[in-house]
C-alpha cells in the first residue's frame, strides 16, 4: 500500500469503568466487537477493532476500565492501560461518563497527564442529561486538569455526535500505511470474540461475584465439519461452589447461558456452531501468575 494519502494509526479509549467505551467502540467500528453489558469491568484485555474506509484504518484500542488493583488480574488490567497509553497511542480518547462523579477520574487523570499525543475529550451520555450547564462544567473541570485538543458531546448510545468524532479522529491519525490487512482482523480474533460473548452472557445471566471469578477459554474451534461447526469452550471458575452455580438446577442456568451465547456468536460470525461449555475449578486463578500469563493477561515484554 503506498497511497501517500492513507491515514493509519491507534486511538485509545480510556475511561472509568461504565463510562461506555465498549459502547462506543462499537458505534465507531460498525460492529459488535466488545462485551458490552451494564456491568463495570467486563472488558479485561485491550480489543482492538478496525474502522477502515479508502484512506484510513484506525485501530481502536478499548482500555479495560481504570481501577485500583485488587487482584493480581487487576493489576494485570491497570498495566493493560499504561501500555496502550504509553506505547500504542496516536490519540487517546478520554471518555467521561457526565452522569457519574468526575473525581473518580483522579487517577487516569494524573496518568494522562503524562501522554504526549493529542488527547480527545469525549463526554458520553449527554441524552441522560437535561441541563446543559452541568456539561459546561464537566468540561470546564477536565480543561482545568488536562490539555484537550477536542471536546465532544456525545451519546454512545445513541450515535449523538459520533459520526464527527470519528471524523476528527481520523483526521487526527498520521499519514501511514494500513497495520493490518485490510478486512482481515476478524480472522485473527474470532476465537478472542467468541469468548468474549460467552462471558458478556455470563455477566448478564448470572449475578454478584460469579461472573467476575470466571474465564472463559475456547478449547476447540473447528470450522467446516458437516453442517455446523463446532466449539468446545471451558468456563474456569475459582471455588468449587461456583461450579452448581453456573450449571443450575438440572443444567438449566448453563444451557441458558449455552443457547444465548450461541445465538451471540452466529449472529457475529453469520455461520451456524454447536456450541459445548464445560465448567472448570481452577482454584484462585486471578491471582496466579502462570494462569493469568495461560490466559494471556499478562503480556511477557518481547526484549
Ligand atoms: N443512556 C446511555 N447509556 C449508555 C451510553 N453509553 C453507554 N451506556 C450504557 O452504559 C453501560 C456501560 O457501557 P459499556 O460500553 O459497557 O462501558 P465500558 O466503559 O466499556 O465498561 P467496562 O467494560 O467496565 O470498561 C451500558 O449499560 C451501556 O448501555 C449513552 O450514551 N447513554
Amino acid at each position: 500500500m503506498d497511497d501517500k494519502n492513507f491515514k493509519s494509526g491507534f486511538a485509545v479509549l480510556a475511561g472509568l469503568p461504565n463510562a461506555g467505551k465498549s459502547t462506543l467502540l462499537n458505534n465507531l467500528a460498525g460492529g459488535l466487537l466488545s462485551a458490552v453489558t451494564n456491568k463495570p469491568q467486563t472488558t479485561r484485555q485491550n480489543i482492538l477493532a478496525i474502522a477502515e474506509g479508502d484512506h484510513y484504518q484506525v485501530v481502536f484500542v478499548d482500555t479495560p476500565g481504570f481501577l485500583t488493583a485488587q487482584y493480581k488480574l487487576q493489576q494485570t488490567m491497570v498495566s493493560c492501560v499504561d501500555r496502550a497509553v504509553r506505547e500504542d497511542a496516536d490519540l487517546v480518547i478520554f471518555l467521561v461518563d457526565a452522569t457519574a462523579d468526575y473525581a473518580l477520574n483522579a487517577k487516569l487523570v494524573e496518568k494522562l497527564k503524562t501522554v504526549y499525543c493529542p488527547i480527545f475529550l469525549a463526554i458520553n451520555k449527554i441524552d441522560l442529561i437535561k441541563d446543559p450547564s452541568v456539561l459546561d462544567e464537566l468540561e470546564k473541570r477536565v480543561k482545568a486538569d488536562l490539555k484537550i485538543a477536542k471536546t465532544f458531546r456525545i451519546s454512545a448510545a445513541q450515535g449523538t455526535q459520533t459520526a464527527e468524532l470519528q471524523q476528527a479522529v481520523i483526521e487526527a491519525m498520521p499519514f501511514s500505511p494500513a497495520y493490518f490487512p485490510p478486512g482481515q482482523w476478524t480472522d485473527r480474533w474470532e476465537r478472542f470474540y467468541v469468548a468474549e460473548f460467552i462471558r458478556e452472557q455470563i455477566f448478564l445471566l448470572y449475578h454478584k461475584e460469579v461472573p467476575y471469578s470466571t474465564y472463559v477459554e475456547i478449547e476447540k474451534f473447528t470450522e467446516d465439519l458437516g453442517p455446523k461447526n463446532y466449539i468446545r469452550a471451558n468456563i474456569h471458575v475459582e471455588r468449587e461452589s461456583q461450579k452448581p452455580i453456573i450449571i443450575g438446577k438440572g443444567g438449566s442456568a448453563i444451557a441458558e447461558l449455552r443457547k444465548r451465547a450461541q445465538k451471540r456468536i452466529e449472529q457475529f460470525l453469520g455461520r451456524k456452531y454447536r456450541l459445548e461449555l464445560n465448567v472448570v475449578v481452577s482454584p484462585n486463578w486471578r491471582n496466579d501468575t502462570q494462569m493469568l500469563e495461560d490466559f494471556g493477561y499478562i503480556v511477557r515484554d518481547e526484549q
